[in-house]
């Protein structure tokens, strides 16, 4: 089998953004992946320069029976099923789903290098609101590198602005799940 354990960032700043996120989790549940673990959601002022509203992102760790490009088309999927459009780069979306990371069944990293499909995704070590999600579900993430090397999350985290690490806020809300999950840590959500 072709499966693998892939780190997806999720982030909406448009309509219904918990609504959205929520919607990545059954659309992997009912397409029959395994959803390991789900970050807190955390309220992030947008990335990149263009001037929009504050996104809601979260970090999810998700296991099936896909390869690395079957997790990037099911995303997609996602995204226009939230009616996502694509026009400015970095600009507003309803939902975006991004792969940071995928590693196989015998917990080797896979890499790619094509426009399709880069892993791990190119940005994500200069991301808050990737990196300190995922920090929250796993402390001991590491994010492998290409020459065969990996670096700890935490480190990543600790190198960002202290200004960026700071305005990204964690909420204390529950995603409106349609569908019971489990994580790995045994919690309810
Ligand atoms: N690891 C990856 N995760 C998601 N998309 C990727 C990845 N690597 C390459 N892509 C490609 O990037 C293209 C643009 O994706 P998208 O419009 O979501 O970009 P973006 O979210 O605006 O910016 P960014 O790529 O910086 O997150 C997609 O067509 C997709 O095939
Ligand atoms: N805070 C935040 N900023 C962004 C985001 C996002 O999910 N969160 N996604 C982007 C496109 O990949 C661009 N900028």
């Amino acid at each position: 089998m072709t499966g693998s354990v892939a780190v997806l960032s999720a982030g909406s700043n448009i309509g219904d953004r918990l609504a959205h996120l929520a919607g990545v989790i059954d659309g992997f549940v009912s397409a029959g992946d395994e959803i390991r673990a789900v970050s807190p959601v955390y309220a992030t002022p947008p990335w990149g320069g263009v001037e929009q509203d504050d996104f809601y992102n979260i970090t999810l760790i998700v296991a099936g029976d896909r390869d690395a490009l079957s997790w990037l088309r099911r995303g997609a999927e996602l995204e226009t099923a939230a009616d996502r459009r694509r026009d400015i780069r970095w600009g507003p979306r309803t939902l975006d789903v991004d792969v940071i990371a995928v590693r196989d069944t015998a917990g080797h990293p896979v890499f790619s290098a094509t426009d399709e499909l880069t892993l791990p995704h190119p940005r994500a070590h200069e991301r808050g609101f990737v990196l300190i999600p995922w920090l929250a579900v796993d402390p001991d993430a590491r994010l492998d590198l290409p020459d065969g090397g990996s670096v700890p999350v935490a480190d990543l985290v600790a190198g960002l602005d202290p200004d960026e690490r700071a305005a990204i806020s964690r909420l204390d809300v529950a995603l409106p799940v349609s569908r019971s999950i489990r994580t790995d840590a045994g919690e309810k959500r």
